[in-house]
């Protein structure tokens, strides 16, 4: 469905992307990681044929969108981080608008349009200006337009950033029930935000690809990957938490006295032992957590590891 090839990118003689390939198929959701700057919004730029590569190829649905670049785009739907074009027109005619322009007419274009602005819960908006509405709305408009003609593959850019907490929950569920339909990549720099979203990590850092992963192995690769956080009203036998059976380490939250984070060797399950010694020692916790593994740690920490 998408393959790139040996992508490389120059802006004011700058390399912003360097040597990037990888491959998607359909119903895949990867999740493209990295810390401000690390070229994501230039990658996916590439991508959706908004601009072109210095150098490298990419291909969709086996066309090269130098080459094809009109039936390349067709397939194509693009949420820019930077918002829609036509920032004065309401939502309803910035989306009539942009399905005009993918060749819809009459009652057909009114399904879509219709459609769309269901799903991005755009109801209550529809005839408001765009340059009026918040950030996350501009950002609920901008997925909506890229949605219109049932695109093969979706690049999303921060699509749920300035919205509130349970809308981007929300913008999670819509990703993932599209990910049967097409094949998405989005873009974050919240990694831990996508976890139960993306089905594969791209991790990159001063435009190169650092990691190409399953989800899962990008978990399983923090150091907090089944480690158990537990908070107490007093202090905790620290040395009776350290010699259980997988212990790898303890960490103290310096701004939360009273809590812990235990660290669990690679392999081993260390929950069912911290629970019986609470158990033993009527300890009073307020809370006890296993922790799934700290993404945006794993992002930062390769990150960081690349820019040495
Ligand atoms: N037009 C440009 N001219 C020169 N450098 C640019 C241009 N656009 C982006 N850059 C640089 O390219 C690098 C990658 O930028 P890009 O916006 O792709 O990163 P990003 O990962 O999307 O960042 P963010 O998370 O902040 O959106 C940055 O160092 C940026 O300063």
């Amino acid at each position: 469905m998408i393959e790139i090839s040996n992508l490389t990118k120059y802006l004011n003689k700058k390399s912003v992307i360097s040597d990037v390939s990888f491959s998607a198929k359909r119903q895949e959701c990867l999740g493209l990681f990295g810390l401000e700057g690390a070229g994501k919004t230039t990658l996916l730029k590439m991508i959706a044929g908004a601009i072109q590569p210095s150098s490298g190829q990419v291909r969709i649905l086996g066309l090269d969108t130098h080459t094809h670049s009109y039936h390349a785009r067709k397939a194509i739907g693009y949420q820019p981080e930077s918002g829609v074009s036509h920032p004065t027109l309401s939502v309803k005619n910035l989306l009539r608008f942009i399905a005009t322009v993918r060749g819809f007419q009459g009652a057909e274009r009114r399904r879509r349009v219709d459609h769309a602005a269901s799903r991005l819960e755009l109801w209550p908006v529809l005839d408001y200006p765009i340059n009026t509405l918040p950030p996350g709305l501009k950002r609920k408009v901008a997925f909506a337009q890229a949605l219109l003609h049932d695109p093969d593959v979706l690049l999303l850019d921060e699509p749920s950033e300035g919205l509130a907490p349970h809308q981007q929950g929300k913008i999670s569920r819509l990703i993932q029930s599209l990910a049967d339909e097409m094949t998405i990549i989005v873009a974050s720099r919240d990694c831990e935000a996508l976890a139960g979203v993306c089905t594969r990590a791209l991790v990159i850092g001063g435009g190169r690809l650092l990691a190409d992963t399953p989800m899962p192995e990008l978990q399983r690769s923090s150091r907090h990957f089944r480690a158990v956080t537990l908070a107490a009203e007093s202090a905790l036998d620290l040395l009776a938490l350290a010699v259980l059976p997988g212990v790898a380490g303890i960490e103290e939250d310096r701004h939360g006295p009273g809590t812990v984070t235990v660290l669990a060797m690679p392999g081993h399950s260390i929950y069912p032992a911290i629970c019986a010694l609470i158990a033993n020692r009527r300890w009073e916790i307020h809370s006890l957590n296993l922790e799934p593994g700290r993404l945006n740690d794993v992002v930062h920490h390769l990150s960081q590891e690349a820019s040495h």
